[in-house]
């Protein structure tokens, strides 16, 4: 039984597919999606990085484990929940351990009502522990601009190191910082979203206003392939698949949620359905 496509394949993926000149990083950026849909579902867990044992986070292992079991393309989390979970990743069927390399200190996060960045971990140490994918934060809009300016050279050191090691870079793009009053502005999130690329992300993580036309304006103007966060538990996974869907037809090529996938009483069927839904599953033509 051979692949088909869920979806008629573009002339950008096909082109990503056949690359001759592919780099490492690509190769293995390459395996954070699937083949038959083209797509990424990868779930965050590292909100409680940032905001300790929040509802339904509180057993750091069993929800570390009910996500692994359900099947996502990969698991973005903080260097120690990798440490003591390595077990989980340990086998073929396991998702990607994507973990993140910063601590960004923004919005909900500022500590006193200072906004500052810092750096967790080396690309070579994340790759140390066992990651096949770091992730980490580009905010546009620190009340002090200077605390932008080296976020944007760190991430471009980032990028670099990430490069030597064949290591894939997520930069989660965002215009969360004081200065900027619009946090859903589609322009905002389009440029510091092409910032990233530029810089050298392989993938970038944004935030989609829930627009498909400002989805396009995002995934048309970013070089790189753009998940998209998900933000707070919005409690209704009917609108949780529309905004999925919308994203889709607007151009993202996976989703990173969080809240929305695991803070739920049965957080491995809901992660197994979203899977089911980005993969489209059930759809005609899907699996061959
Ligand atoms: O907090 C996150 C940072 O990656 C992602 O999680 P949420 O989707 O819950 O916002």
């Amino acid at each position: 039984m051979g692949w088909r496509w869920a979806r008629p394949e573009s002339a950008r993926e096909r082109r990503e597919r056949m690359n001759p000149t592919m780099s490492p990083a690509q190769l293995r950026c390459g395996r954070l999606f699937r083949r038959d849909s083209g797509r990424s579902c990868m779930v965050a867990f590292d909100r409680t990085l940032l905001a300790g044992p929040v509802d339904h986070a509180r057993d750091a292992l069993g929800v570390c484990a009910a996500i692994t079991a359900a099947g996502p393309d990969a698991v973005l989390l903080s260097p120690g929940l990798l440490k003591q979970n390595a077990a989980l990743f340990a086998c073929r069927e396991a998702p990607a351990a994507v973990v993140r390399i910063d601590y960004p200190c923004v919005g909900d996060f500022t500590l006193a009502g200072e906004e500052h960045q810092r750096l967790l971990a080396t690309p070579e140490e994340a790759q140390a522990l066992g990651a096949d994918a770091v992730v980490m934060c580009l905010i546009s809009g620190y009340a002090d601009p200077s605390r932008e300016a080296d976020n944007l050279a760190r991430v471009a050191q980032t990028a670099r190191r990430c490069e030597a090691l064949g290591l894939p870079l997520i930069v989660e793009a965002v215009v969360w910082g004081e200065r900027e009053g619009g946090r859903l502005d589609p322009e905002r999130i389009a440029r510091v979203a092409r910032i990233a690329a530029e810089l050298g992300a392989d993938l970038v993580k944004a935030q989609f206003t829930g627009e498909v036309a400002d989805m396009r304006l995002l995934a048309e103007s970013c070089p790189v392939p753009v998940l998209i966060l998900g933000g707070a538990a919005m409690g209704d996974d009917a609108a949780l698949a529309r905004f999925t869907d919308q994203a889709f037809e607007g151009g993202a090529r996976g989703v990173i949620f969080g809240r929305n996938a695991w803070q739920r009483d049965d957080p491995e069927r809901g992660i197994r359905e979203l899977v089911a839904q980005v993969h489209g599953v059930g759809c005609e033509g899907h699996g061959g």
